[in-house]
């Protein structure tokens, strides 16, 4: 495999035609036990990404999911792994990875849960926990491992992590995992694959690129996609606020504080300075806010998180580490205080809120050198962002 030839810029990517499309859970003659994990979980009905794509994964083909931000494409890929693992090898049979530590135990959460009556082993193996305590974890025999991609290689070339009986590899968050920055990882676990793994990539965003690149190691994969101006959810309104300056965009959070405690707020800066900077300056005014960013160590981390998903904090500043894959339902709005540098990032942070069809609102704050860049983003989703009502109670 090389990620980096050439790609055939020819290339057409569109959704694999006839598809077929199951409406509930027992049509998919799932395993007893894995059926009742499903309901004992509150699944009641697979949602649209559920219909097409777990049968698929099932069926043993490579397969590519995009769907929209909140959709369900946990429980697709851990449906698709619970139903062809077999319990009795004590061995890892699947690996997931995504992109941080925060996703990668919530993944394995999931799996857990919905794997409840299947006596499922799930490990979640991820950086800035004690190497020793993963270690003998993997020994115990796990029939799952979900983890990032620097931990995972580092087991798998400890020889800790063994991959002899994997079967299937999922990228969630796949165009992340195969940009830049975790391109190399993932080539250097997927090696140690066994061969004919097969491959599953999922993400509510699916640029060109990667979609090439997914030819380098995927076979005849199916494809279900979403077209660009169908990635937006409407369940998400967006707003924007001019700010004029960068100085006044400090005053205008405090101004929102009340809606954001009306259930739980994220707001994204660009960098880990300026979220403790954010931070610092909103407890100095007396705000109560909590912070969390990937230089902050693992305890800390977990604290915040832990705390927030019980509901005990509301308010949460955070960097992009933030932006991909976190389901904390109670999340209702997001602010954009620096607007993301990227298109596709702007589409995982506000997909923090509306999860699975709940309503969600998204703010951002925009000085006249960011209202291009808002516009862009406009046009290439054709999705609406409109100035903000003076009463944001009138839209939450
Ligand atoms: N069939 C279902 N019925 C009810 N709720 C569901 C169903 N499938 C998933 N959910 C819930 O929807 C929420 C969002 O699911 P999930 O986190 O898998 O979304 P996602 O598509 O991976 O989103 P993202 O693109 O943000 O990673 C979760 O709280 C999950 O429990």
């Amino acid at each position: 495999m090389d990620f980096d030839k050439d790609a055939d810029n020819q290339l057409e990517f569109t959704t694999t035609k006839n598809v077929s499309v199951v409406s509930t859970f027992e049509e998919m003659n799932l395993k007893d036990d894995l059926l009742r994990g499903i309901y004992g979980y509150g699944f009641e009905a697979p949602s649209a990404i559920q219909s097409r794509a777990i049968l698929q994964i099932i069926s043993g083909r490579d397969t590519i999911a995009q769907a929209q931000s909140g959709t369900g494409k946990t429980a697709t890929f851990t449906i698709g792994i619970l139903e062809v693992i077999e319990t009795k090898l004590k061995d890892p049979q699947a690996l997931v990875l995504s992109p941080t530590r925060e996703l990668a135990v919530q993944i394995q959460n999931v799996i857990k849960s919905l794997g409840n009556c299947m006596n499922c082993n799930v490990h979640a193996c991820i950086g800035g926990t004690s190497l020793g305590s993963d270690i003998k974890q993997l020994q115990k025999g796990q029939h799952v491992v979900s983890g990032t991609p620097g931990r995972v290689a580092d087991m798998i070339k400890r020889r800790n992590l063994n991959t002899r009986h994997i079967k299937i590899l999922i990228l969630d968050e796949a165009d992340e995992l195969l940009s830049k920055g975790f391109k190399e990882q993932i080539y250097d676990i997927y090696r140690f694959l066994p061969p004919g793994t097969q491959v599953v990539v999922l993400s509510a965003t699916l640029p060109h690129d990667v979609l090439e690149m997914t030819s380098k190691f995927m076979s005849d994969p199916v494809r279900i996609l979403v077209k660009r101006d169908e990635i937006t959810l409407e369940g998400i309104k967006q707003y924007y606020i001019s700010v004029e300056k960068e100085d006044w965009k400090f005053d205008t959070l405090c101004d929102l504080y009340d809606s954001l405690t009306i259930t739980q707020a994220i707001i994204f800066c660009n960098s880990k300075k300026k979220v403790d900077w954010l931070a610092d300056q909103m407890k100095k005014s007396n705000f109560t806010v909590v912070s969390m960013h990937g230089d902050m160590k693992q305890d800390e981390r977990d604290h915040i998180m832990n705390e927030f998903r019980l509901g005990h904090s509301r308010v949460l500043i955070s960097t992009d580490v933030w932006a991909r894959g976190i389901d904390v339902q109670q999340v209702s709005l997001v602010i954009n205080y620096d607007l993301p540098y990227d298109r596709d990032s702007y589409i995982h942070r506000i997909g923090r809120s509306g999860r699975f069809g709940r309503k969600g609102v998204a703010i951002n704050f925009v000085t006249d050198d960011e209202i291009k860049s808002l516009h862009d983003i406009e046009n290439y989703y054709s999705t609406e962002i409109e100035e903000m009502p003076v009463n944001l109670s009138e839209v939450m």
